[in-house]
């Protein structure tokens, strides 16, 4: 739910303070109450009256050569910079029950980005007095001035990291308008000239996208070196392009507030106040990080219709009808499921190594759409299994039996005689087990207890049902534990799941960010996998495209497992000597369309468990192939320094996944590359980059790895195509006339193996 704030204008407070109070009241608690009273939450108002702005202004900008007492005039200043401090009647407020929960906005006159040196100085020196202020008060937080100037946006950011460490706990917020034509206009006044007003435009610079103030704010936001105190304002006051590939860059940064004055509305047909598409559009999506709206100058009867209370009801009517509200609203969704979980770091279940709590099993249970799928993937195989005769099951690493449950319930829809045999390595699990034998299963059921990988099962088993999936398919140790399982699978015996991939995407997230750097030992927690429910996130590529031509889609596939497994090379017990077969790797080539900040990956699975049921959590095909499951929220692989990556560059991400035997773990890596025309750079400066081709071999299941971008998704392949093709590159076509040259990369993650253990 977004909270809501009204705006008192400079000239409202000079009308309220005009009246007369009673001695307990004044002008900003009248404005509260009247606010309240109106269904806002708080309000928010200038710190500093009009009398700061002639001082300040008289001083600090020296008028020309007609100051009658000049030497006066700057002995003034001096005493000023030595001992910064108002008088009474320059600032509005002077109770801390004034500036409880409110939300003052700094001089919005100040320019921390001036070009002139005294100006930037004199603006700092008023920014750290205007604060101490606010904090004097217990302000919650204070909104800054915008940023201007793109030349001196670098003062302005050191400014502002200055004044984070100066004054403690306020929040400070910097105002900044998504699109603003006029954000590079000069503002060149010399010292000894007077500079003007922020709204008189002196030079307007040449054409500028929309990303322009996007790159202010990260040079501001990484200056302060992501501190958590620095907050957005959006400033809505212009309309908005409809550009969404580009506004949403703004989804992964700490937006807090959006100002939106009366003036950004437009009266729809009956003439009641809505906003511009654009802007209608970006209000939705923005919904899911929960802004404070400022609303400002609503009372002005601006629009014919609805009154003042019309332009919040729009408001919450945008909010009601956004798609992630709408998906967090409604129950079964993932959305719904997660709330509270947004964002928030979780480390990986490792069920090899630890043995589950009869609660976290209890969780996943509670997903239908994971035991519905497997439950139709099983009644297919036994469906159509070739042979006549008993059939034999074997659900491995049953935990407190759902599958169990589910290849009964499969066997008695498909009328064919089978036996389930039950494998758990989980003493306090395997109680359970006993339990439902005593009072479900009875005789259709054999409970084996131990590690499926030594474990001496009676009998080979026909069809092997497991599900020790992690949320990057391989990274709970199937395919290890499978392995071993392999030893009591017929020869023509099917595993179910059949196969998985790994995929992943570039991501920005300066919450996420934060967050992997919050542990105490930041070296480690930056290099750790996390299992996330994304939320304030961004995924930075494009699909396709990349003036090189070997970018893949906006998400690609790393590699995939697959059981039975037919070349691993097995001992005399039928295990593989080494772990070495389940070794990956990965390079993949990825479109930056738009700026941004790489912080880390997202990491996805798919999963086909038999023919074309499957299980997915790939943003692409999990609303086609299992909507609405709940068991995985992605992997973040997190990276410990942020790379900025301009508008369309390429990032070449390398992923690995390796064994020592005893151990498995990924390390990750990227480089940065922009692509230039051949002729301005050096020769040879085109990295090797080769997409290996790859065919479908039998229109489901995808060629042996290792190789590189893939295009498709198995699963949806299975449903919707044939084969797939994709193009082999390497110099080709699409990479005549330009070479990449490399812009930057990132550390080595993860190479000291911080891993699962294989613990056999
Ligand atoms: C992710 S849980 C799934 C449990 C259950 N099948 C379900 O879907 O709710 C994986 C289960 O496999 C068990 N497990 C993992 N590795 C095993 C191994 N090597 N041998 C036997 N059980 C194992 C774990 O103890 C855990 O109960």
């Amino acid at each position: 739910m977004p909270t809501f704030t009204s705006h008192i204008a400079p000239q409202e407070l000079a009308r309220l303070a005009s009246r007369e109070y009673p001695s307990a009241e004044t002008p900003v608690l009248q404005a509260a109450a009247e606010a309240r009273a109106k269904g806002y939450d708080t309000i928010c108002y200038p710190l500093t009256t009009d009398n700061w702005k002639t001082r300040w202004q008289d001083m600090c900008l020296l008028p020309g050569e007609d100051v009658k007492d000049r030497n006066a005039l700057e002995q003034r200043a001096e005493a000023w910079r030595a001992k910064p401090a108002f008088l009474r009647d320059e600032i509005t407020v002077t109770r801390l029950d004034e500036a409880e929960g409110a939300v003052v906005l700094i001089s919005d006159w100040l320019e921390l980005d001036a070009s002139d040196d005294w100006v930037r100085h004199d603006a700092e020196t008023a920014l750290q007095q205007e604060l101490a202020y606010a904090s004097y008060l217990n302000a919650h937080t204070a909104v800054l001035p915008p940023p201007r100037n793109r030349e001196h946006a670098a003062s302005y950011a050191r400014a502002v990291n200055a004044c984070l460490h100066a004054v403690p706990f306020l929040e400070l917020s910097v105002r900044i308008s998504i699109y603003d034509p006029s954000v590079f206009r000069a503002s060149s006044t010399p010292r000894g000239g007077r500079t003007p007003e922020p709204s008189s435009a002196v030079t307007v610079a040449p054409a500028q996208t929309p990303i322009s103030t996007w790159e202010m704010w990260d040079l501001i936001h990484s200056t302060c070196d992501y501190n958590q105190r620095l907050s957005l304002t959006l400033d809505l006051t212009l309309p908005l392009p409809s550009t969404l590939g580009v506004l949403s860059q703004w989804l992964a940064e700490p937006v807090r507030h959006i100002f939106l004055p009366a003036s950004a509305f437009i009266a729809n047909a009956k003439g009641y106040p809505v906003l511009p598409k654009g802007t209608q559009a970006f209000i939705r999506d923005v919904m899911k990080l929960q802004p404070n709206i400022i609303l400002s100058g609503t009372s002005a009867g601006r629009h014919g219709k609805g009154g003042e209370s019309a332009y919040m009801q729009y408001i919450r009517h945008l909010e009601k009808t956004s798609p992630s509200v709408q998906a967090a609203q409604t129950e079964g969704t993932v959305e719904h499921f997660a709330q509270g979980y947004q964002d928030y770091l979780q480390a990986p279940l490792q069920p090899l190594m630890d043995n589950l709590q009869s609660a976290t099993y209890q969780t996943f249970e509670q997903d239908p759409i994971k035991y519905r799928n497997y439950e139709e993937a099983i009644f297919l195989a036994l469906s159509e299994w070739p042979r006549p005769g008993k059939i034999l099951l074997c659900v491995a690493g049953a935990g407190r039996g759902p599958l169990v449950a589910r290849s009964l319930a499969a066997i008695k829809r498909s009328g064919k005689d089978a036996f389930v045999y039950a494998v758990e390595k989980n003493p306090n699990a395997f109680v359970t087990l006993q339990d439902r034998k005593r009072r479900e299963w009875g005789d259709s059921v054999e409970l084996l207890y131990g590690d499926m990988r030594t474990l001496v099962v009676p009998e080979k088993v026909d069809i092997l049902v497991s599900e020790l999936l992690g949320s990057f398919g391989d990274n709970e140790l199937s395919p290890e534990c499978l392995d071993g399982a392999m030893r009591f699978l017929k020869s023509d015996g099917i595993s179910i799941p059949a196969s998985y991939t790994a995929h992943i995407a570039p991501l920005s997230s300066s919450k996420l960010f934060n967050e992997s750097h919050s542990a105490k030992d930041q070296r480690t927690s930056a290099e750790t996998p996390y299992v996330v429910m994304f939320n304030a996130i961004n995924i930075l590529s494009g699909d396709g495209g990349g003036v090189s031509g070997a970018c893949g889609p906006s998400i690609q596939e790393c590699w995939e497992f697959e059981h039975p497994r037919r070349d691993a090379v097995l001992d005399e017990r039928g295990l593989p000597f080494t772990n070495s077969h389940n070794t990956r790797s990965a390079k993949l080539a990825f479109h930056i369309p738009h700026a941004g900040v790489l912080h880390g990956l997202a990491g996805y699975f798919e999963a086909r468990l038999y023919g074309s049921v499957g299980l997915s959590i790939h943003p692409n095909t999990m609303d086609k192939v299992s909507r609405d499951m709940l068991s995985w929220f992605p992997l973040f692989f997190p990276f410990r320094d942020p790379l900025y990556l301009p508008g369309d560059s390429e990032l070449h991400v390398s992923i690995w996944r390796l064994t020592n035997q005893r151990q498995v773990w990924y390390e990750w890596h990227a480089e940065a590359f922009l692509p230039v025309p051949r002729s301005t750079t050096r020769p040879g400066a085109t990295p090797h980059v080769t997409l290996i081709k790859r065919q479908s071999q039998d229109g489901t299941l995808l060629s042996p790895r290792p190789r590189s971008a893939v295009a498709l998704s198995p699963l949806i392949d299975a449903v919707d195509m044939p084969f797939i093709v994709e193009t082999a590159l390497e110099g080709g076509e699409g990479s005549k006339g330009v070479e990449l040259v490399k812009i930057g990369q990132t550390a080595l993650h993860n190479p000291h193996g911080r891993s699962s253990w294989i613990g056999l």
